[in-house]
Parts: C-alpha cells; structure tokens; sequence
C-alpha cells in the first residue's frame, strides 16, 4: 500500500494548468528559399530580434507594378527562356526578373512579454492547441495559439500562450485552490543551522560498532538521515533521474494516458483530490507500487522513455535491498533479531512516487507537498535535480534539506515508529516550490506484507505498555485514508490513550 500521504483522487486533473508566452513572429514576404529561423531567446535578447527593422521588412515585401497598366507583377515561369518572369494579369505585359527570390518567410523565434494577451487566453476551449512547443520561461510542453497584427509591426505575429497558468500571468494568478496562506505563516529555521545526520552505508556494512551506533541515535533523534555510498549502480541512479526528468517533459496527452482511475492511488496525477473546493498541492506524481513484482500494474507504468521499466525495475530492486539492510541492522540495534522485522518484509509492499513540483512565481503562497508524515516503515528519497524544497518539522520549525549529490535521504515511517513503540521518530516533512526552476524527487515506501500485524513489536514492549494499537495491515491503510480525508494526524489514531 501506500507509503507517505498517499491519497484517492476524485479528479486527478494535473496541476500543469499554468503558463507564460512564447511568441513567434510570421512576417512573409518572398521567398528566399533559405529560410531564416532564428533560435528561441531570452526575453534580454528579443529587442533585438523582434519584429525586423522596417526597412529589412519593405525590401523583403517589395512588389513589382506593371509599366503600362500599373497592375501588380505575378511571378511566372519563362518556359521559352528558361527564366523567372514578372507578368501583368491585366495587360500582356511581362518582364524578366532580375532577382529569383519571389517568396520569403522569415520565423523569429523569442520568448516575449504578454503585451497583449489576454490571461484566460489559455483557456479559451476555441483556440487551437499546439503540443510540440516547449515554453523557454518553464519548460511546459503545450501551448494555444492565435494570429495577430502585433502592435508597431508590420505582417502578421503568431503567439503561442504557454498552458501553464503561473508562468505566463507572471504568478499574479495562482488559481484559488492553490492558495495556502498557512505556508506563509510557518516560520523556517535560519539557513547555517546542522544539517541532518549523514549516514555512510559502506561504514555501516563494514562495522557494526560505530556506524550503526550513529544511525541508532539517528533514528531516535532526528527520523531523518542522508545514506551516501550506498550500492545503487550510479548508472541506475542516472537512469532513474533521466527518465523521470523525460516522463513530465511529456505533452499532457502522453502522461494522461497512465492517469489514476477514479479513487485510486496508482498513476499519473496528484494526491488525495477528493472534492471541488479542497485546496490542493502544487505537485503532479506518477505514483506506482513496485514491489512484490506481481503487485505491478503495467498499465500506469510509461512506455516512454523507452527503457523507463528497466530501469524502475533495477532502482525498485537495488532500493530494497539497502532498505532491508538498513532494517535488520536497526533491528540489531534495538536489540532483536534481525528477521524480527526482516520477516515482515517477505513479499513487503514497495511504492514509488516519482514527485514533479513545476516553478511558481508566488512560491511561498503555495505548497509542493503539504505537511504529512509517511506510513510506511522507511522511505529512501532521491533528490532528481538541483533544486532543494524538502523541509522536515524539527523543533517547532521547518528545517530545510539540503541533499548531498547521489545520496538518499531517509526517513523513519510511521510504522516504523509503531513498531519500535515509539522509539524511532516519524517526522512530518512537507516540500515547497522554488519561483522559477521546477524541482523533482522519487520516494521509495517500504512496508511489510499486506498480512503483517502493525503494533509494537512484542519483543520491544516486554517490560513496558503499548503506546499504540495493533491492527491489521489492511485496517491499518484504512484508518490511515479515513484519517487523511478528514485532514487529521494519523499516528494520533494509532497511540492508546493511556500513553
Ligand atoms: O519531494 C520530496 O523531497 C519529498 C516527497 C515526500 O515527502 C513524499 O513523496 O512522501
Ligand atoms: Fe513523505
């Protein structure tokens, strides 16, 4: 089952419903048959290349006129002589051209200001709708499009209106639903700060001593840690980023085809939509379920890029290996044997959530992921790109998480915490946007089997109460929806008054 705050959705629209402007200039002439296409540029540069100085544009439009009857010249083939001809439709008359260019095209290509497109352009249902442009202001892959005089130019200009809503209103429009003053208010520790505890896993499988005593204070301290030199092939690290990076570049209509179904977790979408006036995440997810093998769903799984399976399948793999690692040495620390909770984890439930977090202009009036804590046992996180955004819930304040090239940050689930009765820290962490560069992670959930008992661990609660109940696996996954849908914690259902 899911791992982290997981959800149904009710419509599982992407939140790629944002925008910016990229313009093209159309101005025709004649032809010379090398046409000019100048390369997209940046809005600093499009002064210069936008529209063409007004000379360039009349020597480009320059008609010819009859002599006798002063009707317009038509360019046409000289079969006799073997040459381009001007010749009148009016009157007889025709001459030789004394140039062969008769038609020019030139494109100016330039990401542009919004001069003089209207907002709600994008949404106009009767525009056409074009999927091979690729916004140079944030990366978004569909565009409307219409035909206009631009002001001060001759010929007519092409605009193209980024689909994405915050990119071409410069983010004055964050859609309502995407509104969060509570982000604002949240204070944020002072950057200098410790950063979390960084875990090596070679050291880890080296010694059993001082390594492993760390991650055990780690745990109990902070629920949070950076794994470096760990065993995934980089190769399948690199893999894993590229092809997720692919997979949202997609048109809409590519990445819909693997859209949730209504209700359920798995696919292409967001989180936990389930009524029209919630407020909801500034985030897409792909979100499948990975392990045991024969839970997979290949029908949400991307057939592009084309080795996407592949290399899910090794990063699946390779992932839960550390992570049974890691617990059965957790598993020593705490003083059991390993397969303690080793066992639980034959035919344990692995969940993939691969997180696209597009840029905002009002940043910090939106979430990226809202504040959750994860409920499986331990989530092994992969920073895609260079954009930081997670923060964990750490005195009181949000602590930002800065990660370390190639490394996981792990966190402690809520079942994890359950079972060591409270031992080891569950901490709610939540992501936020950066105003101009999009940002992406891939978790890894890990939960035992579907028939596990979740409650302390009768081997850690010999000499003391049980702060938390014993439910089943599938009531566990219910109470934790239930808890979730009516925006309450969901480790507070599971403590026993008493504690
Ligand atoms: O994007 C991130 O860094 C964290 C995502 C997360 O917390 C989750 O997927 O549960
Ligand atoms: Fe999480």
């Amino acid at each position: 089952m899911d791992g982290g705050g997981g959800g149904t959705s009710a419509e599982p629209e992407p939140v790629t419903v944002r925008l910016a402007a990229v313009e093209t200039a159309t101005t025709m002439a004649r032809i010379d048959l090398r046409d000019s296409i100048a390369p997209h540029r940046s809005n600093r540069q499009r002064k210069s290349t936008l529209p063409p100085s007004s000379a360039t544009a009349a020597a480009m439009s320059a008609m010819k006129f009859c002599r006798e009857c002063n009707n317009i010249l038509y360019p046409k083939e000289g079969k006799d002589r073997r040459a381009l001809l001007y010749a009148c439709r009016n009157c007889e008359h025709q001459e030789v051209a004394d140039n062969n260019c008769v038609y020019r095209n030139e494109v100016h290509h330039a990401a542009a200001e919004r001069t003089q497109v209207l907002q709600d352009v994008a949404a106009d249902p009767t525009l056409p709708r074009n999927k091979d442009v690729r916004c140079a202001a944030c990366g978004h892959g569909e565009a409307v499009f219409f035909q206009a005089t631009a002001r001060g130019e001759e010929g007519m200009t092409l605009f193209f209106v980024c689909c994405n809503l915050s990119c071409a209103t410069g983010g004055a429009d964050v859609p309502s639903r995407y509104l969060r003053p509570e982000a604002v208010a949240d204070a944020v520790a002072v950057a200098g700060e410790d950063q979390i505890p960084i875990i090596d896993y070679q050291r880890l499988l080296l010694d059993h001593g001082e390594e492993s005593a760390r991650l055990h204070r780690v745990c109990q301290d902070w629920g949070f840690f950076q794994l470096i030199n760990h065993s995934v092939p980089d190769d399948v690290v690199e893999g894993m980023k590229a092809n997720i990076q692919q997979f949202f570049q997609f048109p809409a209509e590519v990445k819909k085809q693997f859209t949730q179904e209504r209700g359920q977790l798995e696919g292409y979408g967001q989180l936990f939509v389930v009524s029209e006036d919630q407020k909801l995440d500034w985030a897409d997810m792909l979100y499948l379920y990975t392990q045991p093998p024969e839970d997979r769903n290949l029908r949400f799984w991307p057939d592009q890029p084309a080795n996407f399976k592949s290399t899910l399948d090794k990063y699946s793999a390779a992932v839960k290996d550390i992570t049974d690692t890691l617990l059965a040495t957790m598993a020593q620390n705490l003083g059991l044997e390993p397969e303690v909770i080793a066992d639980t984890c034959v035919g344990g439930i692995q969940s993939v959530r691969m997180n696209y977090y597009p840029p905002c202009a009002q940043a910090d009036k939106v979430v990226g992921f809202s504040p959750h804590s994860d409920s499986d046992l331990l989530t092994l996180v992969l920073q895609v790109n260079h954009v930081q955004g997670l923060q964990i819930k750490r005195n009181g304040s949000w602590f930002p998480v800065k990660p370390l090239e190639g490394a996981f940050v792990v966190n402690v689930g809520d079942i994890l915490e359950i079972f060591t009765n409270g031992r080891y820290k569950s901490i709610e962490h939540r992501a936020v946007v950066d105003p101009k560069e999009e940002r992406l992670s891939v978790a890894a959930f890990h939960s035992p089997h579907i028939h596990a008992m979740i409650g302390p661990l009768k081997e850690i609660v010999v000499h003391e109460d049980e702060a938390y109940k014993t439910v089943d696996h599938e009531d566990f996954m219910k109470l934790f929806f239930s808890a979730k849908l009516e925006g309450k914690s969901f480790l507070d259902r599971m403590k026993l008054k008493s504690s």
